[in-house]
């Protein structure tokens, strides 16, 4: 047992206090950051007050930049963002990066992606490390056993010069997946399932482990989808201990250690877990056996029944206030309470983002789509353009676009309406991504969360379907 004074202590525990330099009397933390991601969605000023006080940026070894929100799927130059506002974002973003001997991802590089992505896949995300971007879902990371979190961005500018961070200790919350999933139930159900369970908020001020036996069972890939929907539950970072898996899916890794720095890491990783015993702050167990293919039917993320279910009797409840909520959410995707999921028809379907943009989310797509045609509009995003390479050696590429889908270039894409590609007002999404706020993928635009393998199932349908009928022909073909 790795301990301090003979105390257990969990995951987390161990990742912040060995980041500790400096402890302050009022509660505040300085911690010390081994990873920046900068992302394009940052105010112009985040840069210029470096400029102003005449800093260098401390680590540029330790940053690395990449532009996601911005950049245009339909093509990999700058020229592709149409909007000059958001170009300007972008320049700023490499003018910034030469500027400091920051190594950024061209829009053009086989790397290119979006960070959440990109970073885990490069091997530049690492067990043990505190992992930082001026985005919420840097939550991403903690599915290798690090400590990544969003910060704002004068944190950003902080980290910039300094690669250190003022931080509150957070509270910790261990959240056990107990049984085996059902057939065809994903990471994204899961997640959702939980979000339904402890709410938006659920996870405030709280770092969620997860562990229990689903969660050994999950691919690196789906941790990260799980531990990337931690924010929606309202916390400030999800992670996993590391174990086999993970070292598997690092081995090789452009940034991961190499050779005797390998061997060497891994037997530090090891360490990396709870130790028996270890305290909580609290706890939530989940019984992954019961849960189904997951669809939102509201307007933030825990508003969602299985698909086989109904929206159910949200009218009922007793307190006035969460009723106007909740009818306002049924209002504005024009569902009826107690409406049944199924059948409903969809406008357009999405597939990718940070949260199911991966080689593993498109395969599943894949094997929906094999030989058969879409009935709505069907874009499909990766995640970066690894996996879109890696894609397309697999063919995949082929089968989504020989069902009529379109297959684009690397970015965050539809999941925020912010690059050019967007839904119509009135529209219903069925869509891979993580938020399903008003207005989220355009004016006016409804979306429903779900698994790819969902979202592809709809685009066949042109409603929501249950998947798991297409999928069982799908695995039968297959075999
Ligand atoms: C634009 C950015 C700050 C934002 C985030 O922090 O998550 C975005 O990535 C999102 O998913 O809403
Ligand atoms: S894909 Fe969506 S959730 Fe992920 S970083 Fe981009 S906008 Fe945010």
């Amino acid at each position: 047992m790795d301990t301090v004074a003979g105390q257990p202590r969990t995951l987390f525990d161990k990742l912040w206090d060995k980041h500790v330099v400096h402890q302050r009397d009022d509660g505040h933390t300085l911690i010390y950051i081994d990873r920046h991601y900068l992302g394009d969605d940052l105010p112009r000023d985040t840069f210029d007050v470096l400029a102003r006080r005449g800093l260098r940026v401390r680590r540029p070894d330790a940053t690395f930049a990449m532009a996601d929100h911005y950049a245009s799927t339909r093509g990999c130059s700058i020229n592709d963002i149409i909007d000059a506002d958001r170009r300007e974002l972008v320049e700023k973003l490499i003018d910034f990066s030469r500027a400091q001997g920051v190594s950024m991802f061209a829009l053009d590089a086989p790397q290119h992606g979006i960070v959440h992505v990109t970073g885990p896949e490069q091997g530049l995300t690492l067990p043990g490390m505190t992992v930082v971007c001026g985005d919420s879902h840097t939550s991403t990371h903690g599915a290798l056993g690090a400590f990544g979190f969003g910060i704002g961005s004068s944190e950003v500018s902080h980290v910039l010069a300094t690669q250190t961070l003022w931080q509150k200790r957070p509270a910790t919350m261990l959240a056990r997946f107990a049984g085996t999933p059902a057939f065809g139930v994903t990471a994204k159900d899961i997640a959702l399932a939980m979000i339904a369970r402890i709410g938006v908020s659920g996870g405030a001020g709280h770092v969620i482990e997860y562990a229990g036996d689903a969660i050994d069972a999950l691919s690196v890939e789906a941790r990260m989808t799980l531990c990337n929907l931690s924010i929606e539950a309202g916390a400030r970072a999800g992670m996993i201990a590391p174990d086999e898996k993970t070292y598997a899916y690092l081995q090789g890794r452009h940034f991961a250690p190499q050779g005797p720095a390998w061997a060497a890491a891994i037997a530090e990783w090891r360490a990396l877990r709870s130790d028996p015993g270890a305290r909580f702050s609290r706890e939530v167990l989940l019984d992954t056996a019961r849960v189904a293919p997951m669809v939102t039917w509201g307007t933030n993320p825990s508003q969602s029944a299985p698909i086989d279910g109904r929206v159910s009797d949200v009218l009922d409840l007793d307190d006035p206030a969460q009723r106007t909520r909740l009818r306002d959410a049924l209002d504005y995707m024009d569902i009826r309470d107690g409406q049944q999921l199924e059948g409903l028809p969809v406008d357009r379907v999405f597939i990718g983002s940070c949260t199911n943009g991966r080689l593993e989310d498109l395969r599943v797509a894949a094997a929906i789509f094999d030989g058969r045609r879409v009935k709505v509009p069907t874009m499909i995003v990766p995640g970066s353009r690894t996996v879109r390479n890696a894609a397309t050696a697999e063919g995949l590429d082929r089968i989504f676009l020989a069902a009529g889908a379109e297959w684009r270039e690397p970015g965050c894409s539809m999941c925020l309406a912010i690059n050019g590609d967007e839904g119509r007002p009135g529209e219903r999404i069925a869509s891979t991504t993580n938020r399903n706020f008003v207005g989220r993928q355009g004016r006016g635009v409804r979306t429903h969360l779900m698994s790819p393998g969902m979202a592809a199932a709809a685009a066949i349908a042109g409603r929501l379907v249950d998947y798991r009928e297409l999928l069982r022909h799908a695995a039968a073909d297959a075999t």
